[in-house]
């Protein structure tokens, strides 16, 4: 087993969202290099109110509410080291197991699924949940637990606000927005279930867990919410910015 960066604390205390006796775990996926950004280091690592992004993640997942018995977090294998070192110089960083990712998002959550219990308890959760992704309410990653606990296999989800067109050989033509939904993150599912899927080999139409799954399992779509944005290009650090001082309970 990997070692857990910084030691563990007792996460045990009651909490006000769930009595829920299902183990919960979840995967933090910060494995990538952040081309689109543009930055000198990965955008996990970047400032958002002073901190990095990735450490107000981690806190979210953290928080006691939530109940998270393991949290992983997934880096690239360059990028250990640096980020032991960056966490080190803030306060109150959540108790977390680092592992190294691989070349594509679907390698880093098998690598962070290897380091979960290889025995956990019948029935357990596991939320995977993208390490830019900063500002996720609490509401919405309890909501996708809770939601897993009967389906199974469920990710959050937002229906566009744009209009929608599909690229083909003679032009575009229109979507039905009202029958898309944007995914976001957490995707969350019985430990066993996602464990199965990821078994099977990568195919390129794999963009997040959802669609790894959708062979194994129907996966039910729990509400998101827009403030949940995925820090991908520089504009998203200015709205993430500005969108953190909202209230995120
Ligand atoms: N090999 C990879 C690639 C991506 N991710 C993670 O998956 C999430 C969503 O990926 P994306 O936004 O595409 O991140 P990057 O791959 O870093 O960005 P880019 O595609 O611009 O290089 C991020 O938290 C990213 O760190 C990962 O863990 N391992
Ligand atoms: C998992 C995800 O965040 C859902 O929107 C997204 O698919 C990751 O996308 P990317 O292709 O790695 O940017």
């Amino acid at each position: 087993m990997p070692p857990t960066f910084p030691p563990p604390a007792d996460n045990s205390l009651p909490h006000p969202f769930t009595s829920s006796p299902l183990p919960r775990y979840a995967v933090l996926v910060a494995g990538g290099s952040g081309l689109r950004m543009g930055a000198d280091r990965p955008k996990q690592f970047l400032l958002l109110r002073g901190e990095p992004v990735l450490l107000h993640t981690l806190r979210r997942f953290a928080a006691p509410a939530l109940a998270v018995a393991e949290l992983v977090v997934v880096l690239p294998f360059d990028q250990v080291a640096y980020w032991q070192e960056l966490a080190a110089g803030y306060p109150a960083v959540p108790p977390h197991r680092v592992v190294v990712g691989g070349a594509t998002r679907w390698a880093s959550v098998k690598a962070g699924l290897a380091a979960l219990p290889t025995a956990p308890p019948s029935g357990a959760l596991v939320a995977v949940h993208d390490g830019v992704r900063p500002l996720v309410p609490l509401g919405v990653v309890e909501a996708a637990y809770q939601a897993a606990a009967t389906h199974r296999a469920v990710a959050v989800a937002v229906p566009p606000k744009d209009s929608v067109r599909l690229l083909g050989a003679a032009g575009s033509s229109p979507l039905d927005r009202r029958r898309l939904r944007l995914m976001q993150t957490p995707q969350t599912f019985d430990l066993d279930l996602l464990r199965r899927a990821y078994r099977l080999p990568e195919l390129p139409t794999f963009t997040d867990d959802a669609s790894v799954v959708d062979d194994l399992c129907p996966v039910h779509l729990v509400e998101g919410d827009y403030r949940n944005l995925k820090i991908t290009t520089p504009e998203d650090l200015l709205l993430a910015e500005s969108l953190i001082s909202t209230d995120f309970s």
